[in-house]
């Protein structure tokens, strides 16, 4: 086990296969199926070669829609992420595996088994990403409906989660017989009930399982409102950030410690991890090229319009791709939800109109607008692999983020080239480790050992009393 990695500024990686994108290359030979095991095989393999972190799922529980029909340009079709992380769990050894799961339509007893499953079958590998998920409209998928306010969902969020904490701590892994050959499979006394009445939901649980080799799941945190980030600080190991840029990321650093020591906790308690794209070639032209092509995979003359038509709200069928962005205004109404963007009317007009002035300004066409617009130039890591290592030294330096979440844009050999020739260059420089730091995702990510039990045991029942 490698004692260094406490004294060094690491940046680690992680891999994020989204539930549903755009981002993802499919037409292109060396794309894979994105339904097929062997791909998601291949990617988690690769990466663990490459020493990462994590292998890391988002859901999406309800196929985006967008002007009244399935959004059809998304890479869709992704099987159930337990049951992939369970299977990939199998076939790999060291990487974490974790799920994005989210708090408003799960049952908290039901998911916080399932995911002590996977940690205990992948010996201590699993994390939950906590989501709230942003959007009525999935809750149409559920017989209860169920889809709450902003402000409710994190409230419900934080009953969920200490729930979810205190089924997981209601055993310690002492408390079961290992073999038959013992009086009783339980130690007496040792499955503390857990009993929770709150707003949303009464629960009276007595956990069937023991503790993992990391304790529970580590929780990582992906939601970025002022109640998202006190939400994370309160109870998150890791947060899954969309700030990726060296002063957004410093910015959303400094903002994330003090609501962490606000919190009681300490500030290295969380780590951030930005979600990422990386374009890598041997030399700066090369990847140049390579950055063009891939933006012009990722958005093509449909995705483009796709795009413009979720903030004015109608169809722009006929408009030509290649000449300037639509002369009108949005007619969408302030009530209005593009389905699947999260972005709501009320700036729309204002917005487009500063949209209008910006590409005539710099002679773009709606095409180039839009790869400019979409392009997140601030998450794409693009240049030869000497640049990239500067950059990411950078990061290191000023330890304003703990790693990236890799988004590929291309499944499965999408992570090759950083695991065959960034991560050396990395080691090199001593801000990558150089292996794993032990069997646990704990471990991997630079946690802190849980306590043996965080739950205050009480002689009967544990009674959470969050959001009650
Ligand atoms: C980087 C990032 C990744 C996310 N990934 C998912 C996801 O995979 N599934 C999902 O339902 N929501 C996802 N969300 C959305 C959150 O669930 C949350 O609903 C949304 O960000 C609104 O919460 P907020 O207002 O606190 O940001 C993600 C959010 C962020 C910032």
């Amino acid at each position: 086990m490698s004692t260094e990695q406490t004294t060094k500024n690491y940046i680690r990686l992680g891999v994020f296969f989204q539930g549903v994108n755009s981002n993802t290359v499919w037409k292109t030979p060396e794309a894979g199926s994105q339904t097929d095991f062997e791909s998601f095989r291949r990617l988690a393999q690769t990466a663990e070669r490459g020493l990462f972190s994590a292998f890391f799922l988002g859901e999406g529980l309800r196929l985006r829609e967008h002007l009244g029909a399935v959004h059809d340009l998304d890479v869709v079709g992704r099987p159930d992420a337990q049951t992939m992380l369970a299977a990939l769990a199998a076939v790999t050894t060291n990487i974490g595996l974790v799920a994005t799961q989210n708090t408003t339509y799960n049952d908290p007893a039901d998911l916080a088994h399932r995911l002590a499953s996977l940690d205990l079958l992948s010996g201590g590998r699993a994390a939950w990403n906590i989501v709230t998920t942003d959007n009525a409209w999935t809750g149409a998928n559920f017989r209860r409906g169920g889809y709450l306010d902003h402000q409710d969902r994190y409230t419900h969020a934080e009953a969920f989660v200490e729930t979810a904490k205190a089924i997981w701590d209601s055993w310690g892994s002492e408390d079961i017989a290992a073999t038959g050959r013992q009086a009783s499979w339980l130690r007496p006394g040792a499955a503390t009930p857990i009993e929770h009445q709150g707003a949303h939901y009464t629960i009276d649980y007595t956990s069937r399982l023991p503790r993992s080799a990391q304790g529970r799941p580590v929780l990582f945190q992906a939601g970025d409102s002022a109640e998202g980030r006190d939400f994370a600080a309160r109870q998150a190991d890791v947060i899954f950030s969309a700030h990726t840029g060296l002063q957004a990321a410093t910015d959303f650093r400094t903002d994330i410690t003090a609501r962490t020591l606000k919190a009681g906790r300490a500030a290295s308690a969380v780590k951030i991890m930005p979600g990422a794209e990386f374009i890598l070639a041997e030399t700066p032209q090369a990847a140049e090229e390579k950055r063009r092509w891939v933006k012009e995979q990722q958005i093509g003359p449909q995705q483009a319009l796709a795009y413009l038509e979720q903030f004015w709200g109608e169809s722009l069928e006929g408009i030509d791709p290649e000449g300037p962005l639509p002369s009108f205004d949005p007619k969408i109404s302030e009530s209005d939800v593009t389905r699947g963007s999260g972005f709501q009317g009320a700036k729309a007009v204002e917005l487009t109109r500063e949209w209008r002035e910006t590409a005539t300004a710099q002679g773009l066409n709606i095409l180039e607008f839009v790869r400019v617009k979409s392009g997140r130039s601030d998450g794409t890591f693009a240049g030869s692999y000497t640049q990239v290592a500067d950059r990411l030294e950078q990061f290191a330096a000023r330890g304003v983020v703990d790693g990236f979440n890799v988004t590929p844009w291309l499944i499965p050999n999408g992570l090759d080239d950083i695991v065959n020739h960034l991560v050396p260059e990395l080691q090199e420089r001593g801000i990558y480790p150089t292996e794993y730091s032990g069997n646990t995702l704990r471990e991997n990510l630079g946690l802190d050992a849980l306590e043996p039990a965080t739950t205050k045991r009480h002689s009967d029942k544990t009674i959470i009393e969050v959001g009650a």
